[in-house]
Parts: structure tokens; C-alpha cells; sequence
């Protein structure tokens, strides 16, 4: 485990990266509850620029910002941090991870991520070196059942916990699963709603809703 210098009384920092396309209550939902759980005060939501696993978002990155910002005028906890945008690579979370570790030296980094992504940590980029820099908050996703292959279960045999403290006193190198609500959606489900014309209200932040139909966004689903 990555131990911290002199430097104990930093606070730690939450991020939380995804394609956003477009961001929705099951993104912030159990980000917030998570972030209550540890006692962080706020998450900086990370919207990638090429998604490193998955097809190119439907919606350009100024829609996908824009909406991010009127879901943090709902959501205070949240605030953009647009550095992956800026980049002109795929969006591989090492190296926004060692950018981060450059920026704050010594902070405890808590990188969110939803069980899906916990259960396919193994096919990311240097996965091996990914708890290196951060400690990863998982929190539960409605939509999806967990299965934990060989690489993950030992994984999280060495590098569980479920005390708060050791996030709080090491840079990194912890995962914690988080006690969060389900909620059974995803950016997927919501554009091909959307394309029919039937989503369902409460998936979306509704500042986020009023731009989807102002801008006719994802009236077609590909
Ligand atoms: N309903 C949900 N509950 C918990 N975590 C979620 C949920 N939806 C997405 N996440 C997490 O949010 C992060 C970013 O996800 P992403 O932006 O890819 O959303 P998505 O809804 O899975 O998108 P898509 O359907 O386009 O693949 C990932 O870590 C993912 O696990
Ligand atoms: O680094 C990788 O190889 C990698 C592979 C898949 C996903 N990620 C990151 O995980 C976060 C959620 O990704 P996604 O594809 O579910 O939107 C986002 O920050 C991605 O950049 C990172």
C-alpha cells in the first residue's frame, strides 16, 4: 500500500469519470450516497473525451458538458473536471490518474466506479497499477450482476476494506464497496428512450431533461 508522507491532514479527493452521454440519476444517485457514507463534502465528475472500452459518444463533449453542468447546479456535491476532454488520446484512467497524482501529491484520491466496471477492471489499461495512485469506491448498480473473476477476487482480497480510515491515511491502494442504492439504469437505456420518445422522468436531473429536448439530442438511437 502506498503510504502518505507528512502530510496527514489533507482531505480526500473524489473523482468520478465516465462518458456522460448523457449523465444521469444513476450516475449521481450513488455517488452521493457513497461520498455521505465517507464524508466528502465533494466529487469532480470527469467526463472522458475518447471512452478507451466502448463505442464514440453519440452526443458531442459540449452537450455532454453542458449538461454535466446543469446536473451540478441540482447536484452541489459535483463540480467538472474537464481535463480528459483536453486531451486528444483515449481516455485511459492511469494516465488521468497520474495526472492527478502530480497535481496533489500526497491526497487520498477516491476514484468511483460502479460494480460493472469493478467486475471488467481487468481489461483496463494497466489495470495492475491502477490502485497504485488512487483507492477505488465501488458502488452497487442496479442493472448488473456482480461476478467477480480470478483477477478481481484476488484483487479484493488484498486490497479490501470496509474502514474509512485507511482511505483517510493512505494515498491509495484500497477498494471499498460502498452500501448504495440500486439503480437500474443506464445512459444506454435512456437514449434509446429517448429515440422513442417515452424516458422515463425520473432518470434524468430535470435541468438535463429541458436540454435533451431543447437540443433534440438522441432522437436517434445508433
Ligand atoms: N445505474 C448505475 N448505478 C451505479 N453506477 C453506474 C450506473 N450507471 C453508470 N454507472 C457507473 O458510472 C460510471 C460511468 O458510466 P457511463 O458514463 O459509462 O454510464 P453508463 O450508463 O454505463 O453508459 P452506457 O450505457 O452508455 O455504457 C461507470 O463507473 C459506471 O459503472
Ligand atoms: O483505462 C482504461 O482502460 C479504462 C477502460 C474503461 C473505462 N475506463 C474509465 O472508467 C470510467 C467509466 O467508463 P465508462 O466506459 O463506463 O464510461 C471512465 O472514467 C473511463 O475513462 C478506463
Amino acid at each position: 500500500m502506498s503510504v502518505m508522507s507528512a502530510d496527514t491532514t489533507k482531505t480526500m479527493l473524489g473523482i468520478f469519470g465516465g462518458t456522460f452521454d448523457p449523465v444521469h440519476i444513476g450516475h449521481l444517485q450513488p455517488v452521493a450516497e457513497a461520498a455521505q457514507e465517507l464524508g466528502l463534502e465533494q466529487v469532480r465528475l470527469l467526463p472522458c473525451h475518447i471512452p478507451p472500452h466502448k463505442q464514440a459518444p453519440q452526443s458531442s463533449p459540449e452537450h455532454r458538458l453542458a449538461m454535466l453542468e446543469l446536473a451540478c447546479q441540482q447536484w452541489p456535491l459535483f463540480i467538472i473536471d474537464n481535463r480528459e476532454l483536453m486531451w486528444d488520446k483515449p481516455s485511459y484512467s492511469i494516465d488521468t490518474l497520474k495526472d492527478f497524482r502530480r497535481e496533489f501529491a500526497n491526497r487520498p484520491v477516491l476514484f468511483f466506479i460502479g460494480m460493472d466496471s469493478l467486475c471488467h477492471l481487468d481489461s483496463w489499461y494497466k489495470w495492475q497499477s491502477i490502485c497504485k495512485y488512487c483507492h477505488l469506491v465501488v458502488c452497487q448498480r442496479g442493472d448488473f450482476l456482480p461476478e467477480f473473476n480470478v483477477n478481481i477476487t484476488r484483487l479484493l482480497n488484498e486490497r479490501r476494506t470496509t474502514d474509512v480510515k485507511q482511505l483517510e491515511q493512505h494515498s491509495g491502494g484500497y477498494i471499498y464497496l460502498a452500501k448504495t442504492s440500486q439503480i437500474p439504469v443506464s445512459s444506454t437505456t435512456i437514449r434509446a428512450a429517448l429515440s422513442h420518445g417515452d424516458v422515463e422522468p425520473s432518470w434524468l436531473p430535470e435541468k438535463v431533461q429541458d436540454y435533451i429536448e431543447r437540443h433534440q439530442l438522441y432522437r436517434q438511437c445508433e
